[in-house]
C-alpha cells in the first residue's frame, strides 16, 4: 500500500489533560482512502479525546498530545488550526450535534460552506447535493433547528459538514439518544455517501453492533488504548468481541479482548 492510499494514520498517540489527567497510552489508528473505519470502546475509552487530537481541538479543552503523532494526508495535524483543518478536507461533526437552534435548517446547512468562501452558485449546488442525501431535510428546511428532532439535527450537523467539502468526515457517536431506526437510517446514508462520493468516514461509537454493521473496519479501544484493529465483519464474528461489546452471551472458552497493542492493520 502507498503512503498515498493512507489519509489518516494516528500513531502511539499519548494524551493529558491539564497536564495531570492521562486520557490515552498509546493509541494506533490507520483509515485509508474511501473506507469507513469505526472507533469503538466503551464510556470513558478514550474515543472522543481521540477524534478531539484529529482535528487539533485539544488544546481548547485544556488538553496535550505528549507523543505520537497524527497525520492528516501525511501532514501533521498539530501544525494546522482547527479552522485550517477544515478548510484542508478534515470535517468534524462533534459529539452532541451542536446546530444553531435559532436558525433555519437550511442556515444551518449554508452556515458550513461559508468558511470555503463559496460563491452563491457553489452553495446551491453544494446544497442539492446534501437534500440529495437526506431528503427529509428538504422538506424541513424552513424549521428552526431547535424545534426539530434529534435525528432531523444530526442529519443538519452532518450536513453542514458535508457543505464544507470534506475528504475526511469524522464523526463522534452520531447514534446518541436516538431512536434505533433513525440510527439505521444515518449509516445507511453515511454508507451510500461513501459508496457513491469515495467519502473516507472515521466514526466513533459506543453502539458496537451498528458501526460493525456499516464500517469496513474497526479499531477498538480500552482505557486509551487500541487493543484490537480488523476487518468489521471478523471482529464482528470474535467471541471477545460479541460478550464485551455487541453484549452477547459469553460462549464457554471464549477469550477476553487482550490488553495489549492492537494486530497489524
Ligand atoms: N475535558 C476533560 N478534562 C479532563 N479529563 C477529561 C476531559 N475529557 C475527557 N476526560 C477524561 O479522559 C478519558 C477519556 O475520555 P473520552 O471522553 O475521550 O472517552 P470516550 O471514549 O469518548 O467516552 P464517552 O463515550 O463517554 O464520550 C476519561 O477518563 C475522561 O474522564
Amino acid at each position: 500500500m502507498s503512503n498515498d492510499d493512507v489519509i489518516l494514520a494516528v500513531t502511539d498517540l499519548k494524551a493529558t489533560y491539564n497536564h495531570a489527567v492521562s486520557a490515552l497510552h498509546g493509541v494506533n489508528l490507520m483509515l485509508k482512502r474511501g473506507e469507513i473505519v469505526a472507533l469503538l470502546g466503551a464510556n470513558g475509552a478514550g474515543k472522543s479525546t481521540t477524534l478531539k487530537a484529529i482535528s487539533n481541538l485539544l488544546p481548547a479543552q485544556r488538553g496535550q498530545i505528549t507523543a505520537g503523532s497524527i497525520l492528516f494526508e501525511g501532514v501533521d495535524v498539530r501544525k494546522s488550526a482547527a479552522s485550517d483543518l477544515v478548510r484542508a478536507g478534515l470535517v468534524q461533526v462533534l459529539e452532541g450535534r451542536h446546530c444553531f437552534p435559532s436558525l433555519s435548517v437550511e442556515e444551518n446547512l449554508i452556515s458550513g460552506g461559508l468558511g470555503r468562501g463559496s460563491s452563491r452558485a457553489e452553495l446551491a449546488e453544494d446544497l442539492d447535493k446534501v437534500y440529495a442525501h437526506f431528503p427529509h431535510l428538504r422538506e424541513k428546511r424552513r424549521a428552526l433547528s431547535g424545534l426539530t428532532s434529534g435525528g432531523e439535527q444530526q442529519m443538519t450537523a452532518i450536513g453542514r459538514a458535508l457543505m464544507s467539502r470534506p475528504r475526511l468526515l469524522v464523526l463522534d457517536e452520531p447514534s446518541m439518544g436516538l431512536a434505533p431506526l433513525v440510527v439505521q437510517d444515518i449509516f445507511k446514508t453515511l454508507r451510500r455517501l461513501n459508496r457513491e462520493t469515495g467519502l473516507s468516514i472515521l466514526v466513533a461509537e459506543q453502539n458496537a453492533a451498528i458501526a460493525l454493521k456499516y464500517a469496513d473496519r474497526a479499531t477498538i479501544l480500552e482505557n486509551g488504548i487500541t487493543v484490537l484493529s480488523g476487518q468489521a465483519a471478523e471482529l464482528g464474528e470474535r467471541d471477545d468481541v460479541r460478550a464485551f461489546y455487541l453484549g452477547q452471551k459469553t460462549i464457554p472458552g471464549a477469550r477476553s479482548v487482550p490488553a495489549q497493542p492492537a494486530t497489524a492493520v
